[in-house]
């Protein structure tokens, strides 16, 4: 049983949809990759399953339930967490005032009865910024506010974690160090669906990948499916290259080790 199903979603601006009968799933403890090319959808995907946009059709089935019509606030205590490709943290509090923050607003009443600040300390500790913990966040640099991000959703505990453009703002090892820690957090159990351009990061770390281009679902599978996929190529690149038979690393081509977007 998938932990979250994106059910024949459609999503109407006007004349615009943004999504086409998207389809997908996601499974329980895995790592999976929503992508596509700029303006496929993959936001507004995100926002239908964490409540921002109501579809004009369509469900979304979390832990067994539909949640179409559920609002914000009830998904997150069901256990969807999210970041957001734009930085969200309260700039004038410090990093670990913003992590109280979130485990304060997460435990609503009963947490008038309990200390969180060896739960701040841990979660500091597990994404790696314990050293910034008395920063402002509006001093700190990108990388870091993203991990900070991270901190504050992991703090509502959630069984299934949006990340949205997570390693936009990294660097190179910062990036590799950030797979390392998705990869800890899917064992440990979390659910993890992220958009993200970093098509290495994608790659490295993903169990599965669904791809989305003008608003519906072309392709899914492991990477090397998704990568070995012609209908991909087309959407990416304007063109399909299938490469000699079997040979995976004959499509998506790289420039300068990246992805071409
Ligand atoms: N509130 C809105 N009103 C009108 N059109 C919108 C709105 N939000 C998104 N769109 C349009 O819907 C389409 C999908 O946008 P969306 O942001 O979901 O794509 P995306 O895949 O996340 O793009 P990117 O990779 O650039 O962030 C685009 O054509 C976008 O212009």
């Amino acid at each position: 049983m998938p932990l979250l199903h994106v059910d024949d979603v459609v999503v109407q601006f006007g004349g615009v949809t943004a999504v086409n009968h998207a389809n997908f799933e996601v499974e329980q403890g895995s790592i999976t990759g929503l992508i596509g090319p700029n303006g496929a959808g993959k936001t507004t995907t995100f926002n239908v399953v964490t409540g921002l946009q109501t579809p004009t059709s369509g469900r979304v089935v979390f832990d067994d339930k539909d949640i179409t019509r559920m609002p914000v606030h009830r998904r997150s205590r069901r256990g969807i967490g999210r970041t957001f490709q734009r930085l969200e943290a309260f700039g004038s509090l410090t990093v670990a005032e913003n992590v109280r923050t979130a485990f304060d607003i997460h435990d609503g009443f009963a947490g008038l009865f309990r200390s969180v600040q060896n739960d701040v300390d841990d979660l500091l500790d597990l994404v790696g910024i314990a050293n910034h913990a008395d920063d402002r966040a509006d001093s700190i640099p990108t990388g870091t506010a993203r991990l900070l991000e991270l901190a504050r959703a992991l703090a509502c505990d959630p069984k299934l974690l949006l990340l949205d453009e997570p390693s936009s703002g990294l660097d190179e090892s910062e990036t590799e160090a950030f797979g390392e820690l998705l990869q800890q957090l899917a064992n440990e159990g979390r659910t993890i669906l992220m958009v993200e351009h970093d098509m290495d990061l994608v790659m490295n770390v993903c169990d599965t990948i669904h791809v989305l281009d003008f608003g519906s679902v072309i392709a899914d599978g492991t990477p090397a499916q998704v990568r070995a996929n012609p209908v991909v190529q087309k959407a990416y690149l304007g063109y399909s290259d299938d490469g000699p038979a079997g040979d995976d690393t004959a499509v998506l081509p790289l420039v300068n080790e990246e992805v071409v977007l």
